[in-house]
């Protein structure tokens, strides 16, 4: 059977995983018997559209594409509209939330009641906003788990590259120790392009925002505060060591300037923001700070919105992944892991 879909918000990600299903939707039930159709889009300023029967992915991507707005979605039977967050979570017959809305640095909010509220109306949550599980990761887990619903969160830390799928599935049995890494895909992509093409901070980040890589609010991205979280999310969820936001020392980039980065270049080193995490006893000790990194460190040649991480293990040694931090396909696909593997799961539970 279908996986029925409700989308809270539509920007970049959302409209990411909606072209997804739309451009794939032969091979991924060919390849993986995976078939999902969305029911409900419920947006802040792009409007809210429901049917309990399907919505056309095409058509609502091409009437917000035109009009800017899904109320415009031609009218049929059965389409409902206006249906704020909390009701379309509630109230349709969703399986699976899909949260893409902001990600609030301060509170989380609204996302963590939009979690609950999911929760405890029997439906799965895939995500990729990064305050639930950066700030309420216990609460939620527990919630989810009284519920008998799944909760995915791929994309909230280097978007579709399987930086908390891999440590927990395939390093398992491994203590990782220490954790270090580029987490940010705006920032490496303006540090990157200030020093390859001497291009000013504002015209990189700019370029940034255009290209989909940066939050609502870039300064989440450019203060830290968005590797912030992920380093938090990477200590409780990976490292299993309990770590709050306010435990992390936390530096941007915004007081980098061209000539710092000329002055690196001469000592044959390269600005990276760079994001740490190390287990002191029962303690996590984590920061987030631009470095100078020695060229020849693996590092310093992650460029633009590519990010990597390099987890200490003790079975395993020191093990690096890299791959796309940021980006509407890239992350949109990380969504598309986490509803893969609910449906994978309920065929296990079937057997
Ligand atoms: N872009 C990326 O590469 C990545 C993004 N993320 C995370 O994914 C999430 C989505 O990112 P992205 O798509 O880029 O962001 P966008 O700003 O493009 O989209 C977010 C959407 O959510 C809508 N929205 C905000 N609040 C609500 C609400 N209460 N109810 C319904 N809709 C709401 C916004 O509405 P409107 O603008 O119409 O007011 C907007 O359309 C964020 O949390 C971000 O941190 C994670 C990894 C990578
Ligand atoms: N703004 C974030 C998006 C992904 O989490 C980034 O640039 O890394």
């Amino acid at each position: 059977m279908a996986h029925k879909l409700a989308f809270i918000g539509f920007g970049v990600v959302g409209q990411g995983l909606a072209e997804i299903l739309r451009d794939k939707k032969a091979a991924l039930k060919q390849e993986e018997g995976f078939e999902a159709v969305i029911v409900a889009i419920s947006d802040l300023m792009k409007g809210s559209i429901y049917h309990p029967g399907g919505l056309d992915i095409d058509t609502a991507l091409q009437v917000l594409n035109e009009t800017g707005n899904l109320d415009n979605y031609p009218q049929t039977p059965g389409l409902v509209t206006g249906w704020d967050s909390l009701k379309t979570i509630r109230e349709t017959n969703a399986d699976t939330i899909i949260e893409v809305s902001y990600t609030d640095v301060k509170t989380g909010q609204p996302a963590i009641n939009h979690c609950k509220a999911a929760f405890e109306s029997g439906k799965n949550v895939v995500m990729t906003n990064k305050g639930p599980v950066a700030l309420a990761y216990k609460e939620l887990a527990e919630i989810a788990d009284k519920h008998g619903v799944h909760w995915g969160f791929e994309g909230t830390v280097m978007s579709g590259t399987p930086a908390l799928r891999m440590p927990i599935s395939t390093l398992a049995g491994n203590e990782i120790t220490e954790i270090r890494g580029i987490l940010n895909g705006t920032t490496n992509y303006i540090l990157t392009k200030m020093e390859a093409e001497g291009v000013s901070y504002e015209e990189a980040l700019k370029e940034a925002q255009a290209l989909g890589y940066a939050e609502a609010d870039p300064t989440s991205d450019v203060e830290g505060y968005d590797a912030r979280y992920k380093i938090v999310i990477l200590s409780n969820y990976v490292m299993k060591a309990p770590l709050t936001v306010e435990e992390v020392s936390c530096n941007g980039i915004t007081n980098i300037t061209l000539k710092d980065i000329e002055d690196a270049k001469a000592q044959g080193k390269r600005w990276k923001l760079i994001a740490k995490a190390r287990k002191q006893g029962d303690k996590v000790i984590a920061s987030i700070a631009p470095e100078k990194v020695a060229i020849t460190d693996p590092l310093a040649s992650i460029s633009g919105a590519t990010n990597a991480i390099t987890y200490e293990c003790d079975l395993l040694g020191t093990v690096t992944l890299s791959g796309a931090g940021a980006g509407k396909v890239e992350t949109g696909f990380s969504l598309l892991i986490d509803l893969i593997t609910i449906d994978r799961e309920k065929q296990i539970v079937k057997i």
